[in-house]
């Protein structure tokens, strides 16, 4: 493993603002009730080497499984809660365009901070969309029920390349296959040896740029059959994801 320099990883420690090791030992502030609840300081970014796999049959698809620990997914979750989006049962998706949460602002730096702290060659978002200015202004959770997931699809060109989805709750396998939209060759798109499967394990991070977000259709399709784990169907329960992405100037949309 390419072990960063210890230096540089200070040094982007103190640029991400994390705490310094004697402070840091303290309780995580998700609790109820807790209305600054803040996960900042709680990470313990000089100790935080994320690995990152590259799912080699889709290029600029990237998966980082241990993107957030177990208190950091309590903290995630209980910050949806609280947004209030969903009392009530009647919503399973939550959009927001422009100002984006506190929480979903911190999430960012957190998908930030990961990619900075790869340990792999290739970055798993190029440099380009890493710095842009804010790395994400757009949001949208979903909470899918048992046997509810999203048909194939390519994410609208009113976002830009670069985007990142958070997954929480229950294990779920996305599938990516090339988008022939050009062409009528739908057999082909539909041949299920063509379709990639990557699993989502709670608190992972997939990130998808270039080929992977414009030419590759991502869904997750919960019906029998597909969500299989070692040849054996998941155990599905309700999952919820985090989608960022950046808007595109309104002049460029597409
Ligand atoms: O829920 C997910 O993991 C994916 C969501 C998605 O693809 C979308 O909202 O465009
Ligand atoms: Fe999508």
């Amino acid at each position: 493993m390419a072990a960063m320099a210890e230096g540089q990883r200070r040094a982007l420690a103190e640029a991400f603002g994390a705490s310094s090791s004697s402070d840091d030992d303290g309780e995580v502030g998700y609790g109820d009730g807790d209305d600054h609840r803040t996960l900042g300081r709680e990470r313990k970014l000089t100790e935080m080497i994320p690995v990152w796999e590259s799912i080699c049959e889709v290029n600029g698809l990237w998966l980082c499984r241990e993107f957030l620990s177990e208190n950091e997914q309590h903290w995630l979750l209980s910050s949806i809660r609280q947004e209030g989006w969903f009392n009530g049962g009647s919503f399973n998706q939550a959009m927001r365009f422009g100002e984006i949460p506190e929480w979903a602002k911190e999430l960012a730096g957190f998908v930030r901070e990961a990619v900075c702290f790869s340990t792999v060659e290739d970055q798993p978002l190029p440099s380009d969309l890493l710095w842009r200015e804010p790395l994400f202004d757009q949001l949208i959770v979903n909470v899918y029920e048992p046997g509810e997931g999203i048909c194939a699809h390519v994410d609208l060109m009113r976002f830009d390349d670069g985007i990142a989805i958070v997954s929480l709750e229950s294990t779920c396998v996305m599938h990516f296959t090339r988008s022939k939209e050009e062409s009528d060759n739908k057999e082909l798109e539909e041949d299920p040896s063509q379709r990639v499967p990557v699993l989502l394990t709670p608190g992972s991070l997939v990130l998808m740029s270039g080929e992977a977000r414009y030419l590759w259709k991502h869904e997750i399709n919960r019906k029998p059959g597909f969500q299989l784990q070692g040849g054996k169907e998941i155990q599905q329960e309700r999952r919820t994801s985090v989608t960022l992405r950046k808007l595109r100037p309104q002049h460029n949309s597409g």
